[in-house]
């Protein structure tokens, strides 16, 4: 036919089916018409050249989707070795109808490059009106645009099929196209094509999918058992907080059918709680891992539709908590000793369980603080109360834990008199030296914590009484026991955790302990010592631990100038010989 009857019969049509007129075009196809006359405004007799960007701009592009043409490059090789013997080349572009990856025969490259079939060619439907990218871009979905379907008719001998490539978080991110210089006259030629660039792009999405999402679940899922395990239609990844981290295109369409959704919206289900999709029990998703059957395969949508899931468990572990996600308080127990932060790790795993606790370590390590520390971190704080087991006078340690009733012995308060015990009800028992307790009184002490209520002397009535325990001793309380000086039921009581508090002189961070203890002596003003005295310090190996320290450095601020302490002013056992 005349190039100019053709031309004049194409402009023709464009502008009968934009005044309503019956057409024979797919319906896509003459929405994207539309597009380009109403919005864009692109006059069907302007014949378009090919536009190629020049390689500056190119290269940026280039670099801002090196991700989309990581991901897609394997898909695209394998494709074209496919295709490659029918003519056909490929164009990866990004989201704005840039082809930032090109695959095709280099003995027509140049008429590939005339035709815009080429790398840094921009088909954008508002620059090349309908064509296979600019329309898939436009609609997000999948397309073939043959021939005379496209607007300009400097494009009218092409056939392009492409798909949209959508990233697991939603957004689309790229368009892989297929498309033929010379091809059939008849669209359906393409029908084939099309269904195998569709299917590339979706292998290209899933292995994106597991490659990006390694610590989470990944169900692939596919509507029937068969060939689910090697070709999945769709598939998503679960995080371990149960919510759906990212998903292939092919589960979008799957759940928003599912869910009514009919407008395309991209995000839509990255975030929702997996409950929210499927009529299935996030913790149960690791049953899925033993099916043996595809009933025991067999998810339902909340639809009710029924699904098949092949699961896979996360690759990668979650990095363990780092140390900021320890509660503030203990936290700040140390300054990056290896056992301290253990001690800490560990505690925080506890501290808010009804477990007892033992604190062990030399006298003025740090046994109370850190119990202040345990208890600071609680949810559920309520008091703290501290008892001394070794300072209290035998004669009224039993009404100081216990309480007296009113009037209940000669001197006592006539209102009577709550005991420590019952004052730490709903928070913390700090019990102090407990090896020193008289065994009368663990008898006593044991009761309270087996029964959960206190009877103050001289009462009829029992209180009860909520309380966590931390003891701690300067002894090992097992070999109290096993001297016969420690009631072994009691032991046992208390002997929920152990956490062992080391010496002064084997932690590794000396310098952070100074530097706490002088803020604290000297009560946040100006505090430091000579090069000389602080070697002096870290060699030195208090046997008294922090109280010790505490006491050097009240001496050592008393005796120093301005706050700056020398050598000299250290206590004579601390400084060298
Ligand atoms: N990390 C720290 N920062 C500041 N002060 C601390 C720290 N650790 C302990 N202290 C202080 O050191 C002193 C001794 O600590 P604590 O009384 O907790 O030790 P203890 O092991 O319970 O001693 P004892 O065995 O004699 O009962 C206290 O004044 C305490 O406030």
């Amino acid at each position: 036919m005349d190039q100019s009857i053709a031309f004049a019969r194409h402009v023709q049509e464009i502008v009968s089916a934009a005044e309503g007129k019956q057409t024979t075009r797919d319906p896509e196809v003459v929405q994207s018409w539309l597009r380009c006359l109403n919005d864009y405004k692109l006059d069907p007799e302007h014949k378009g050249e090919a536009r190629i960007l020049p390689q500056n701009i190119l290269r940026q592009h280039q670099q801002e989707a090196e991700d989309l043409m990581t991901i897609a490059r394997f898909g695209m090789e394998d494709l074209y070795r496919r295709v490659n013997s029918m003519g056909y080349v490929l164009l990866l572009t990004d989201a704005k109808g840039v082809t930032v990856d090109f695959i095709g025969d280099e003995k027509v490259d140049r008429e590939l490059k005339r035709a815009g079939l080429y790398i840094g060619s921009e088909w954008s439907e508002q620059n090349a009106g309908t064509c296979g990218v600019g329309a898939c871009l436009t609609s997000g979905e999948a397309i073939v645009v043959h021939q005379t379907d496209h607007f300009d008719m400097a494009h009218t001998p092409l056939s392009c099929t492409a798909a949209p490539i959508y990233h697991s978080d939603g957004s689309l991110i790229g368009v892989l196209d297929v498309s033929l210089l010379m091809s059939p006259t008849e669209k359906y030629s393409q029908a084939l094509t099309l269904e195998v660039v569709k299917s590339c792009v979706r292998r290209i999405e899933l292995a994106n999918l597991m490659n990006s999402r390694k610590s989470d679940w990944i169900l692939r899922l596919n509507r029937t058992s068969e060939f689910l395990g090697v070709d999945p239609s769709c598939a998503i990844s679960v995080a371990s907080d149960g919510t759906i981290s990212g998903l292939t295109h092919g589960a979008h369409q799957l759940f928003s059918k599912a869910q009514g959704v009919r407008k395309f919206s991209a995000q839509s289900f990255v975030g929702k709680p997996f409950e929210e999709v499927f009529d299935f029990d996030f913790n149960d998703i690791p049953c899925l891992l033993a099916a043996e059957t595809p009933g025991e395969q067999a998810l339902e949508l909340s639809d009710g539709q029924v699904i098949f899931a092949d699961v896979q468990a996360p690759l990668r572990r979650e990095r363990a908590p780092a140390r900021s996600v320890l509660p503030k308080p203990l936290a700040g127990i140390h300054g990056g000793d290896a056992s301290m932060q253990i001690l800490a790790e560990k505690a925080a795993r506890i501290v808010d369980k009804q477990i007892s606790i033992i604190l062990e370590g030399e006298t003025g390590v740090g046994k109370e603080y850190v119990a202040k520390a345990l208890h600071a971190s609680r949810k559920k704080k309520g008091p703290f109360v501290a008892i001394n087991c070794a300072a209290l006078p035998e004669a009224l340690i039993e009404s100081e834990l216990f309480g007296y009733a009113p009037n209940s012995f000669t001197g006592a308060n006539a209102k009577g008199k709550k005991g420590l015990i019952e004052q730490a009800n709903g928070g913390t028992l700090f019990l102090d030296e407990i090896g020193d307790m008289p065994l009368v009184l663990q008898a006593r002490l044991l009761r309270v914590l087996a029964e959960k209520e206190v009877m103050p002397v001289g009462a009829t009535k029992p209180v009860p009484v909520d309380i966590r325990v931390i003891s701690a001793s300067h002894r090992k309380l097992k070999s109290l026991v096993d001297a016969g000086q420690f009631r072994q039921d009691l032991y046992y009581r208390l002997n929920g955790v152990v956490l062992s508090i080391p010496a002064l002189r084997d932690r590794t961070d000396k310098p952070w302990v100074i530097r706490q203890i002088a803020a604290l002596v000297s009560e946040g003003s100006v505090m430091r010592f000579s090069k000389p005295a602080e070697e002096a310090l870290l060699a030195h190996d208090w046997p008294g631990n922090i109280r010790e320290m505490i006491n050097v450095f009240e001496l050592c601020l008393a005796l120093s100038n301005d706050g700056v302490v020398g050598i000299e002013d250290l206590p004579e056992n601390l400084i060298p010989q």
